[in-house]
């Protein structure tokens, strides 16, 4: 590519750049000969390529920072006392120290650089360069990105670039206020993300959701941490708001119904749209029968990430010893049933907030009334699920606002205001799903979940007899098709229904102690009488 010049971004001596490679070429990077460490890809007996990526396997929100300057001081959400959050300033400084490593490790080398959008939204999609030294981290980008097509290329001018140097190390971190020899930095100034000293797939995407969440809910459009997907006529929208491992992907990968996407979409007056081009789902204990579409899309170009192989290839999905986090990224078109040729579909009927409950006391299913889901969503209740985010080794109870409190680089008002405005318009309605825990000790289990999603989805649970749950007001039904019913009300799952009791109670408190943060204006105020009353 003759009219690509890097040094434009400070990288100097670049001996070849490899632009948008094909699968098949990508493949042959990422399995050549040769290659050592992380960079090196094996095939696996499924025909998609592994990697492994050394002690960063999930997110490192820690090390994120956003550079404070003039621009973003009084439009980003920074953290503070009153409310702790990952977005933490980085000084000019520090962002010059971390550019420079980047483009010095990126320098006089052969190099990959990958241009795709963020966004199937022309009007507000973002045209996104990532340059990178390693075959599989373009491979990642292309699977997860939505690919311009040739004529698009042509002209394609970005709007945001990304270096992903995961080899090189932020030493002086210190004496540069950031967190550790790892950084994740963002510029919204100059549009730009610098990735240290962290391998990672993950942290490439959820980059760019942190920018669409900073850009599009100032342009009047939700922004949402959620999966999305349409009936076959393509007219009853649904979307799956969850933390990380709550079953967005598994859920909305549905045989019956055209997936949108996993992870990430706007909603704006035409819709619900996907931000991406691929799908990143968790295979640990990944089962061929209970979610065959998730594994017949691991094929010849979709990527593994720290899934245990043996010499041969053969994969054994069973295997924690290096992560729970075990991922594969495939573009969209590896899932049989998707909106085509663009992801996107009209408004959403209905709004469901996936909850994985480490305590054992959310009802499996509830219904919200328009209070009751700005109050949920704003306290984004859920567990945070071993090896997502370093550090988190047990399912650990967490308020996350709007389901995705990482991500959100605007106060999260901002969010639920936009999400209310079009959930008005479109009249849709709201579930609590808990995909968590019970009084059994075990997870609900997938098949009760999907049971659940489809009443919500075919409007059965309109119709069903319901009951109140104490505390928490919430509007239960008793029994829905294809559901076991001894699970519907959460009190029944124990020997003793006096255990939830207490549970419950610990449970309404901390809701009532995290959300006090919102409650300094008076829209905050109201909403305490939607959440749960002891
Ligand atoms: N009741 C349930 N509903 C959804 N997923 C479940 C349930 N029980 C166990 N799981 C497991 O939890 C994980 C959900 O992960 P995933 O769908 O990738 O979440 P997300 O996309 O929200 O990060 C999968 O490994 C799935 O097999
Ligand atoms: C990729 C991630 O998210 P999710 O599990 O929601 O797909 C992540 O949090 O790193
Ligand atoms: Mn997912």
């Amino acid at each position: 590519m003759a009219k690509l010049d890097l040094t434009k971004y400070g990288i100097s001596g670049t001996t070849e750049i490899v632009y948008n490679p094909s699968y098949d070429e990508l493949f042959a990077e990422e399995t050549k000969p040769g290659l050592e460490g992380y960079e090196k890809g094996q095939v696996s007996e499924l025909g998609a390529v592994n990697v492994m990526t050394g002690i960063y396997t999930g997110r490192s929100p820690k090390d994120k920072f956003i550079v404070m300057d003039e621009n973003s001081k009084d439009t980003v959400w920074w953290t503070s006392e009153g409310y702790k959050n990952d977005n933490k300033p980085a000084s000019k400084e520090a962002w010059d120290a971390c550019k420079k490593l980047a483009v010095n490790e990126l320098s006089n080398k052969r190099l990959f650089v990958v241009d795709a959008f963020c966004g199937a939204n022309k009007d507000t999609r973002m045209a996104i360069r990532f340059i990178m030294e390693v075959a599989w981290q373009a491979h990642f980008v292309t699977n997860m990105f939505i690919k311009p097509t040739a004529e698009e290329l042509e002209n394609f001018e970005p709007d945001f670039v990304v270096y992903n140097a995961s080899k090189a190390k932020v030493e002086n971190y210190k004496e540069l206020g950031l967190n550790s020899e790892t950084a994740v930095v963002f510029n919204i100034t100059s549009r730009e993300q610098v990735i240290l000293n962290t391998w990672y797939g993950g942290e490439m995407k959820k980059g760019m959701f942190s920018m669409m969440n900073y850009f599009l809910p100032l342009k009047g459009i939700a922004s949402m941490h959620c999966s999305a997907n349409t009936d076959m006529n393509g007219e009853n929208t649904a979307i799956f708001f969850g933390l990380s491992g709550t079953g967005k992907t598994t859920l909305s990968t549905d045989p019956k119904r055209l997936l949108i996407g996993d992870d990430e979409h706007g909603w704006d007056d035409n819709g619900v749209f996907n931000f991406e081009g691929g799908c990143y789902a968790k295979v640990i204990n990944l089962d061929k029968d209970s979610e065959p579409d998730i594994y017949n899309a691991i094929k010849r170009n979709a990527l593994l990430e720290n899934v245990t192989l043996d010499e041969n290839g053969k994969i054994d999905f069973n295997d924690k010893s290096v992560t729970e986090n075990t991922r594969v990224s495939y573009p969209i078109d590896h899932i049989e049933k998707i909106v085509r040729p663009v992801s996107a579909a009209p408004a959403a009927k209905n709004v469901i907030f996936l909850s994985a409950d480490a305590f054992g006391v959310l009802p499996p299913v509830s219904i919200l009334t328009p209070e009751q889901t700005e109050y949920y969503f704003l306290s984004g209740f859920t567990a945070k699920l071993a090896g997502t985010e370093r550090g988190i080794t047990e399912p650990t109870p967490t308020f996350s606002a709007c389901f995705g409190q990482a991500f959100l680089e605007l106060h999260p008002t901002k969010y639920a205001e936009e999400l209310v405005k079009k959930m008005k318009v479109s009249g849709a309605k709201a579930y609590l799903v808990n995909t968590g825990w019970n009084g059994t000790g075990k997870r609900i289990s997938i098949k009760d979940t999907r049971g659940i999603i489809d009443a919500i989805l075919d409007g059965s649970i309109k119709t069903a007899p319901t009951k109140t749950i104490p505390y928490f007001n919430f509007e239960v039904p008793t029994e829905l098709p294809g559901v076991d019913p001894k699970i519907l009300d959460p009190r029944d799952t124990y020997a003793d229904a006096s255990q939830w009791e207490e549970k419950a109670k610990d449970l309404a408190s901390r809701f009532q102690k995290n959300f006090v943060k919102y409650e300094s204006n008076e829209a905050g105020k109201a909403l305490v009488a939607a959440g749960p009353q002891l």
